[in-house]
């Protein structure tokens, strides 16, 4: 909320998505034994004192370091929170157990279908009405208890080990390390009860005191270097996962089809790249680390203490197995928690990104209360679920530790009895309550870990969602079978040779357009050629399909049905690079990155050359004289007299391009298309957002692109462009459908909807405006 205010501080160049990055870290470096709490407090100091700034315009009228503004987000008192654990937890049980039975029945119901299936002729009669219920399997898989949780933990690691693609210098050292700590620390209590033994009894045998003493100090030495590789390589195991994960998600979120964008907020997006991307490079790096080292200490801690006494090593197992089921079912209520938080996180993170991207109106309309009121509410709930998981962690520890301490004492009072009858001599009832010991925390340490594992699956499960969601509209599949490619290659020769015979660079049949939000096609059966050297005028009322053509020849959306060819080629067999390299759009208000004039010119242009004074990419000189060819015919100039914004290729244009003026920008976006040379130009709405003069200056840039293409396609509004860019064609859409096509000076004088539409912008057929401009007096009529 303090982005419009920040011009004024020391935050200029802070965009929302740095702001949201800076909650985000906020909320990650909360968690226990992070190591990112610096950075949270500058984050939350750069923010309050932004706001303070940004809200009063002076920092004199903070008190104590803390904004004037007194307002106090709500909080549960702590009998209150604790009630909401009670609830929560009952109503989470009651569910599972539904769950459940529900799983029960599918599995059943499953087992049913399948005779059905193998005995087909024997259950004549298959029960149909069942099918719908038994399409759930995976929530019901969801709920299997312990074998579901092992499924879902399998799955995970399959999941993590595939994307975060380790290699096997990294992993052996690792586990090498870990195994070899493992033992090393495993002998520690070994010789620690031989130096009580030895201080306890007096024993005047020096060389075995020294023994025990020098075994106790090695081991521990031992230990703490293993432990220390060890550390260091789940570490950096742990930060390569961030990095893979996040890189990869991140592609295969740009590569998803338009409409996943229109129901898909980018807050939420970020939020799943930031906060749960980082959880599953901490579950690596920390908690599945600390859980494999205790295991391994649980093994070869057992090992000892079955071979000092085997009866008792039984006892101390059913007490670690009690505790190990408390722990379990910790885990997986945490994992459910996990994911919830998570979702409520990636929501809000959503508000808040729609808050500061649309700061301007919020300042506009005093609207700073109301999404406040709505950020809070988002994350009031999130904070319900995260006190949940404190209470439940509270829960947890009480029971394990009171099931220890029964064990510990229950191990106390057995050796007690077997040392009262002399059935086992004292030093070897130490050793083994040492080893007792170990065992238990390490099993103890095991349960706390795990239950953390589980809480970073729980988050992770809608990361590894959205990597291997696929894509609805997606390249073609490359053909690997060599014959298969040699009739496909053979099939697309054919059709250029007669696309060359032929004039229609785009022909739309029978095309018909639906959103998936929308019950109602934006474009129905539509049928439309555009040939060569064509200058087609789209227009039509507000709302009648005429950007979702453009959008469908961009291939942004695939036809629902019908199809539309560009050079022959249906746009569903072309990818999304030969679209890219054919079609170029000129969008009317067009979004440039925060890069250079040239940057933004040659975007999607690889650089092909390196800069010596910096040793960055840059691109060669022959691609500056073809940029600054292309902004010059575009009306920009940066070299010459005409430069009079003294603007250079280097020039940086700010986010959003906010450095140039919407006409600026729309030029820089001409001087992307025309240094492209496409085949078919599309503008959407060129000069709606122009004045006369930029006006003009914009369509003769447009008639020098046109130039260069074998087709023009426009939407606009304004019809009096139609006559300027020379347009030979125009389409009327009306509800999506095409309702008169023609050359623009008959279409004016057929008295059609064309006509009708030129006349509320005051535009008459040619012959009329002569008659008009000649006599005056004939306007009045
Ligand atoms: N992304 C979308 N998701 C769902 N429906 C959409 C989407 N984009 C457009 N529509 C719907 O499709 C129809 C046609 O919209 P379109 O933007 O193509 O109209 P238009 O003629 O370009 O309108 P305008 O001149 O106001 O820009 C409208 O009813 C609109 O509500």
């Amino acid at each position: 909320l303090v982005a419009p205010h920040l011009g004024k501080s020391h935050h200029l160049h802070q965009s929302s998505t740095q702001l949201l990055g800076n909650i985000g870290v906020s909320q990650l470096a909360l968690e226990p034994r992070h190591h990112k709490r610096t950075t949270t407090s500058s984050a939350l100091q750069s923010l309050s004192t932004a706001a303070a700034n940004g809200a009063n315009g002076d920092v004199s009228e903070m008190e104590d370091g803390l904004p004037v503004d007194n307002f106090q987000p709500r909080t549960m008192k702590v009998l209150e929170s604790f009630a909401f654990f009670v609830r929560f937890s009952a109503q989470t049980i009651l569910e599972k157990r539904a769950l459940r039975r529900q799983g029960r029945s599918n599995r059943r119901r499953l087992r049913h279908r399948l005779k059905q299936l193998v005995f087909r002729r024997k259950y004549k009669h298959a029960v149909t009405d069942e099918d719908d219920t038994m399409a759930q399997p995976e929530e019901a898989d969801e709920n299997l208890g312990i074998r579901g949780s092992i499924r879902k933990l399998g799955e995970s690691r399959k999941n993590l080990t595939r994307l975060v693609g380790y290699d096997s210098s990294l992993l052996v050292p690792a586990f090498s390390y870990l195994i070899l700590g493992a033992f090393t620390s495993s002998i520690v209590p070994h010789f620690y009860s031989a130096c009580i033994s030895c201080v306890a009894s007096g024993d005047p045998n020096r060389a075995k005191l020294i023994w025990a003493i020098g075994g106790l100090g090695l081991s521990h030495v031992a230990e703490a270097l293993f432990t220390g590789f060890r550390g260091a390589l789940f570490w950096i195991a742990g930060t390569r996962a961030n990095y893979n994960v996040r890189v990869k998600l991140h592609r295969n979120l740009l590569m998803q089809e338009a409409a996943f964008f229109d129901s898909t907020e980018t807050g939420f997006l970020l939020s799943r790249l930031n906060n749960d991307v980082n959880k599953i490079g901490m579950v690596i790096s920390f908690h599945v680390n600390v859980v494999l080292r205790q295991l391994a200490q649980f093994f070869f801690g057992s090992v000892f203490l079955f071979r000092i006494q085997p009866k008792l090593g039984f006892v101390t197992y059913g007490g670690i197995g009690l505790v190990a089921i408390a722990s379990w079912l910790y885990g997986d209520f945490t994992r459910t928690l996990a994911e919830r938080v998570q979702e409520l996180f990636a929501e809000s993170s959503a508000l808040a990104e729609n808050s500061f991207a649309m700061s301007e109106t919020v300042r506009a309309f005093n609207g700073v209360d109301s999404e406040t009121k709505k950020y809070e509410a988002s994350q009031y709930d999130a904070l319900q679920l995260e006190e949940v998981q404190a209470w439940a962690y509270g829960t947890h520890k009480f029971v394990s530790d009171t099931l220890q301490t029964a064990l510990k004492c229950l191990l106390l009072f057995c050796c007690w009895k077997l040392g009262r009858a002399n059935a086992v001599p004292a030093a070897k009832l130490t050793s083994f309550l040492f080893y007792a010991n170990y065992v238990n925390e390490s099993s103890n340490e095991v349960g706390d870990q795990w239950a953390k594992v589980q809480a970073a699956i729980g988050a992770s499960t809608n990361v590894f969602d959205l990597i291997r969601r696929v894509p609805a509209v997606r390249d073609p599949k490359t053909v690997t079978n060599t014959l298969l490619e040699l009739s496909a290659a053979q099939d697309l020769i054919n059709r250029a040779q007669e696309q060359s015979q032929k004039k229609d660079i785009i022909k739309m049949t029978d095309m018909s357009v639906t959103y998936g939000a929308m019950e109602k096609p934006a474009l129905k059966n539509i049928d439309l050629d555009i040939n060569e050297h064509d200058r087609v005028a789209i227009v039509g009322r507000s709302g009648s399909g005429k950007s979702s053509m453009l959008r469908t020849i961009l291939r942004f959306y695939d036809p629902s049905t019908g199809q539309c060819n560009v050079e022959g080629v249906d746009l569903r067999d072309m990818s999304r690079k030969d679209i890219a390299s054919k079609i170029v759009v000129v969008e009317q208000e067009p979004h440039l990155f925060p890069l250079s004039l040239i940057d933004n010119v040659l975007y999607g242009v690889e650089k092909d050359s390196i800069d010596e004074e910096t040793g960055e990419e840059c691109y060669s000189e022959k691609y500056r004289i073809a940029v600054t060819g292309a902004l010059s015919l575009a009306g920009l100039p940066v070299t010459g007299e005409e430069n009079d914004l003294g603007l250079e290729l280097d020039t940086r244009v700010g986010e959003g391009g906010r450095t140039l003026s919407g006409g600026q920008r729309q030029r820089v976006a001409i001087a992307r298309a025309l240094v492209r040379n496409p085949t078919i130009l599309l503008l959407d709405e060129p000069t709606a957002a122009l004045d006369s003069k930029s006006e003009q200056v914009v369509v003769k840039a447009l008639r020098s692109a046109m130039e260069k293409t074998r087709c023009m396609m426009m939407v606009t509004h304004r019809l009096g462009v139609v006559r300027s860019l020379g347009v030979n064609k125009v389409v009327v859409l009306e509800q999506g459908e095409i309702v008169e096509v023609g050359e623009p000076e008959k279409l004016l004088s057929s008295g059609g909807i064309y006509s009708q539409l030129a006349k509320e912008q005051g535009i008459l057929p040619l012959s009329a405006s002569l008659l008009q401009n000649n006599e005056p007096e004939l306007t009045h009529i």
